[in-house]
This record gives structure tokens, sequence and C-alpha cells, in this order.
């Protein structure tokens, strides 16, 4: 978004690039054809800095288009929701050049109305965002609008974003979200929280120990779509256009190996750090915005329970994330969310630059500001756009193995991310590493998503694939299920440049520590720390790893994470020692 735009808004204002657009600017680049129309003002100031009302091209007015011009804005709109991957935010009144010109009240209402039939044109639909009047001498006010047009759902193809929920322990994760996806607050005592659980020791002792995956969707109307009035998860999916899946891992320091383990593996495109209003940063909260920090993952914090305290100590837990935020090693902008404007301004400028953390102060109690995260989480757009995504699905199919389960009539079934290419039912696969090193042929009997049947898996897409009859017992977390005509690089060592983040005492050769590298999770040794003998804790250095147990499927690039008690380092894959797989003939465990 322009920063004049944010300013005009309220938000904070950074500049941000590229105008789209003209008296109509969206999300989503500049249209084909719609270039920038940056004119000579005839003297007229910008910015609505003087009070001239500046000079508005007339054709730019969306007010009674002839049957031409609307032909060619909803090949724009038709373009934009494609590059926004079904979404995309007008600004109605702002220029090619960010000035913000504004529209009467008739011109607005005109325009509105031709956007309104644009998207009913290409099967979307639209939502006031915000309103705001633009401030100069004129005896008619004129106004900006900002509008969402988003694409009716079909045939499941949503847009699908995964946020991953971190947290101390008790900060109120799980509460909040039972609060948002069964749209009934809490009493304070864990009632929300209760649908969540799934285990019986989770219930008892209140504390999540797995991952579990909660759906929120929202509609082409940017309404709430929840189990408060879908009994099903396949209703949710079959009415939603927008689906926030969430990604509750546990708070508990106990639990780390799985935390991080969700967000290595289930490549959330954001993360949300609960932390409770009255304990402030506490317990595992540090050490989950560092591990969001070190993988890179944007985040943006939610500050709950504040109706249990006084504004002032809500204003103290404020204080003290904005001054941690905004440290060095941070260098971070907060944006704190206090109406629906900061939360539309929030979402758009948190999309462009990672640097922005909207911060959220609300309860799962009174509701308080709740409906401020579902405004953020409604328009916050997706990272990726639609040409990375065409060329991710261009490759090879590669689906990453994150759970296993037996499930009774359906056999062995398998969670994971299909991180490139497609995959379709009845596909031929290949599974592995096993320990020996070998793929094994497999077929995709169905693919389920949010718990809902699917034909065809796309890149990115997370899922559930049932295997039938194959053998569950030679299947492991960590592996890859991949095309057949892939050949994959299989390695028990590797290198990679690293970045020793914390370590007691020195670091040095015959040290073990456990590896994360996307889903792969494995003891590996260090076997030589080049051109040194050992690390301290800030020194960079590429090290060798061995892996102990088997060969794992890596990529160099990768990012890497290990960590042993309270030894952590970061950084990436660099090499491989790569054991060939060719010579295996894919094997049939059948
Ligand atoms: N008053 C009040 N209580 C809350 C709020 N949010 C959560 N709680 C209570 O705080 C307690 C802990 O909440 P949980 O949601 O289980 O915390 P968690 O972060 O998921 O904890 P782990 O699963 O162990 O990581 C429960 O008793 C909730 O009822 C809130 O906004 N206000």
């Amino acid at each position: 978004m322009d920063s004049r735009v944010s300013e005009l808004f309220g938000g904070c204002c950074r500049p941000a690039g590229g105008g789209a657009g003209g008296a109509l600017r969206g999300r989503g680049g500049a249209a084909p054809g719609g270039g920038s129309k940056a004119k000579k003002k005839n003297g007229r100031s910008r910015g609505g800095k003087a009070n001239n009302p500046p000079y508005l091209p007339p054709e730019l007015k969306l007010v009674n288009p002839s049957q031409y011009r609307f032909e060619h804005l909803v090949t724009q709109m038709k373009w934009r929701l494609q590059e926004g991957r079904g979404e995309a935010v007008y600004q109605i009144g702002v220029e090619d050049n960010g000035l913000l010109v504004g529209l009467s009240e008739e011109e607005m209402r005109a325009s509105l109305k031709t956007l309104r039939r644009m998207a009913e044109k290409v099967g979307a639909d639209i939502t006031v965002l915000r309103e705001r009047e633009v401030d100069y001498d004129s005896d008619v006010p004129r106004k900006i609008t900002e509008v969402l047009v988003r694409k009716v759902p079909d045939n499941q193809q949503f847009l699908d974003l995964r946020v991953a929920v971190l947290g101390n322990v008790d900060s109120g994760k799980s509460t909040l979200l039972g609060v948002l996806t069964q749209g009934e607050l809490d009493n304070g005592r864990g009632r929300a929280r209760l649908n969540l659980f799934r285990h019986l020791h989770e219930i008892q002792s209140g504390r999540t120990s797995s991952i579990s995956f909660e759906i929120l969707g929202f509609n082409s109307k940017g309404e709430v779509v929840n189990y408060s009035d879908s009994r099903t998860a396949e209703e949710i999916c079959e009415s939603s256009s927008k689906m926030i899946t969430f990604i509750d891992l546990a708070g508990h320091h106990k639990y780390l190996k799985t935390t991080i383990f969700g967000l290595t593996s289930y490549c959330p495109d954001f993360a949300m750090l609960v932390v409770s209003a009255n304990t402030g940063i506490a317990g595992t909260t540090r050490e989950h915005l560092g591990l969001a920090m070190a993988l890179k993952v944007p985040f943006f914090i939610v500050i709950s329970k504040v109706d249990l305290c006084s504004k002032a100590t809500v204003e103290r837990t404020v204080k003290q994330l904005e001054r941690i935020l905004k440290q060095p090693g941070c260098n971070k902008l907060p944006l704190l969310v206090n109406s629906d404007d900061d939360a539309v301004t929030a979402a758009q400028q948190f999309a462009q630059s990672p640097n922005i953390t909207p911060i959220f102060t609300l309860s799962s109690v009174s509701g308080e500001n709740l409906d401020l995260l579902k405004v953020f989480l409604n328009i916050l757009p997706p990272l990726t756009n639609s040409k990375e995504q065409e060329e991710l699905m261009q490759q090879l199919t590669e689906f990453q193995v994150d759970e296993i389960y037996t499930v009774p009539e359906v056999g062995t079934v398998v969670g994971g991310t299909l991180s490139s290419g497609i995959c379709r039912e009845g596909e031929n696969l290949v599974v592995g590493p096993t320990d020996d090193g070998k793929f094994l042929r497999l077929k995709v009997c169905s693919i389920q998503r949010n718990r809902s049947a699917c034909r065809v898996l796309r890149a990115g897409q997370a899922a559930t694939l049932a295997l039938g009859p194959f053998d569950r017992s030679l299947l492991r977390k960590g592996m890859v299920m991949v095309s057949p005509e892939m050949n994959p690089t299989i390695c028990s060592v590797f290198e990679a440049e690293i970045v020793l983040l914390f370590h007691a005492t020195t670091f040095r050769k015959g040290f073990q520590v456990t590896v994360h590298v996307g889903n792969v999770r494995q003891t590996a040794i260090v076997e030589k720390i080049h051109g040194k003998d050992k690390l301290r804790t800030g020194e960079k250095a590429v090290v060798r790893f061995r892996f102990i147990k088997h060969p794992e499927y890596l990529k160099i690039g990768a990012k890497l994470l290990f960590r042993e008690g309270v030894t952590k380092g970061i950084g990436h894959v660099t090499d491989l020692q790569a054991i060939t797989t060719k010579e295996n003939a894919w094997r049939s465990p059948w």
C-alpha cells in the first residue's frame, strides 16, 4: 500500500513500492495494459496537502464505463484475482501514482456499482474494507474506499494459509483457537480449549503435547465460516473462499522438539505468537520468538487475557514486547492494532514487509478486540503469487511425510505437505529413504484436505493420503513420497554453514545434536568443523554432520536448525555426500 494511503488510514507509514490501477488501485500488481498513468497535475498539489481539488482524469472514474472499457476492467480484475490467488484489494479514488484524489459520494456509489458488476462477471464478491474522506476545500466531500474482491470458491480451490501458533504454556493459544474456530467465547477455565485436545493426558493436564490443526474459513463476502454454523469440516471447506489452518504447537519446554518440528516441517506461511497480558514475556516466549526469527517465518503477536489485568499492565506488556522487537537482533517495526483501520493496514503492510510486526491485545473470555484479529486474518494475503505457485506445480511431485496413521477400513494414511508438483488420486509414487537407503513403490488411493475428499493436490497444500494396504511399519516421519521419475539425492553425511546461537562451553568434533531440516529430524554427529577445532557462541563455520541412524533426503540450500539441551544453532545445507539410489530398482513391498 502506498505510504500516503496508509497515512490517510492512520497506519504506520512505510513507503511501499509499485503503484497499480489508477483511481482504482489493487493488490496484486499492475494489471496488463494498465501501466502507470502518471500525469502532470496542472500545477495542483499532491497528497491532499494544499486544499485544491486534485485533477482527476475523467476516464479513471468507474462511472458508467463504456462497454469496451467495462470489458477491459473485467480483464484487469481477472488478472488481479489470478495474481492474488483469488483475492485483490482495490483502492477507489486513488490514482496510479498514489495521489489521493477521492470521489464524490455519487461517483463513489456509481464506481462501487460498476465494481460489483465486474465482480459478478468474474464470479467474485466484493466487501468494503474501509472508507475515508479526503481533506481539501470543496463543497462536496470526496472519499476513498478500499474494497476486497474475492472469488467465490469453485472445486475446493480455496486459498489456504497456514499459521503456526506459538507461545508459552498457558498463554491461551488453544483457547484462542477454540474461540476462533468454534465461535464461542471461553469461560476463563478452559472451556474453549476442550474441543481441541486430542489425548486424555492433555485434557487432564490442560496442556497441548502434540500438534493439532484447526480451521477457520472466510467466505467470498469476508464473513467468518466456522463450526458455529457449520457442522463438519467439509461444510466449512465448501462455503469458504479462504481457509486459515492453524497449527497449534505445544507451549511447554518439554515439547520443544515437537514445536520445532511443527515450524520446520509444516512450512507455515505465518506464525502467531501468543503472550499472556498478565505474565508478559515469560517461559518459552523468547525462545519461540527466536525460532520464528531464525526460521524466517513472518510473525504477528497476540496479547491475550486482557480481561484479567488493568490497562496499565497491558500497556506494560506491549512496551516490553516493543522493546524486544526493536532490538538490533530483531529489527522489527511493531504496529499496535487498535481499530478496524489498523487491522486492514496491518494485514497489507505485513504482507509487504516481514519487518512489520502487528500486535493485537484481546480477550478470549470477553471477546474484546477479537474482531480485529478476524479482520486481519480475512485480509492477510498469501506471500507467494500465482506465478511462483505455477512454477512449483510444474516440478516433479514431492510430498513430505509428517504423520502416519492406520485408519480402520482405509488402511495406512500419511499426513503431510505437497512441496512441489501435483498429486492425483490413483497416482504411483515411491517413498523413502528406508533405513537401507531404498525407495518403495506405492499407490495413492485417495486424498483428503481438511477432512474432505479431494482429487488433485497442488504444491503447497497439506493433505492426508490413503495408501491402502501399504505396510505402515515401513514408513517413518521425515520420509518423502516422490515421482518415480525423480532421482532423489539421499545422504548420511552432509555439510552445512552454521551459526552457533548458544552453547554453554565449546562446540567441537564428536558432539551430537538433533538436526531439523524440513520434516527431517534425526540425531547427527559433528564430524568436522572446517578450519577450526571448536566453535563458541556467535561463531560461524562450515560443519560436516553424519546422521547416526539412517540416510535422509536433503536438498542443498535447505534451512537447518540443530539443538541439544541449551545448545542451539541455525544454518543451511551446503553440500551432500550423495548415496546413489539409481541402482536401487524401485522395490515393491507387496
Ligand atoms: N480470563 C481469561 N482466561 C483465558 C483467556 N485465554 C485463555 N484463558 C485461560 O487460560 C488457561 C490456559 O489456556 P490454554 O489455551 O490452555 O493455554 P495454552 O497456551 O494453549 O497452553 P498449552 O497448550 O499448555 O501450551 C485456560 O484456563 C483458559 O481458560 C483469556 O483471554 N482470558
